[in-house]
């Protein structure tokens, strides 16, 4: 199952850059091996803000909620989840 999340981040202005700098190493590690394992296929900066916008393939909706809640960032993030679908027009293969 695929999902689009679109991720903001707001860190507490008053956080010590050093908690910000390993919260974001944290998050960048489990981001990187939740893409080796397959789960978050693309990560996306969006121009201009402090926030992403990525797609995970999982096999529940109580998967995506445990990978989401898991993040180290999550106590500092609002998200979006959106189901996705094949387009009919799609030619790629990987649409699925
Ligand atoms: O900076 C972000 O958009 C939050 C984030 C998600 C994965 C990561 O490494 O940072």
């Amino acid at each position: 199952m695929l999902f689009q999340v679109e991720m903001e981040v707001r860190l507490p202005h008053d956080m010590a850059p050093s908690a910000a700098d390993e919260l974001k190493r944290v998050e960048r590690e489990r981001a990187q091996q939740l893409m080796r394992d397959g789960k978050w296929r693309h990560l996306w900066r969006v121009v201009g803000h402090y926030s992403n916008t990525s797609i995970f393939d999982v096999t529940s909706h109580d998967e995506l909620h445990a990978i989401l809640t898991s993040l180290p960032l999550f106590p500092f993030m609002t998200m979006k989840v959106t189901p996705l679908c094949r387009h009919p027009s799609s030619i790629r293969e990987d649409d699925t």
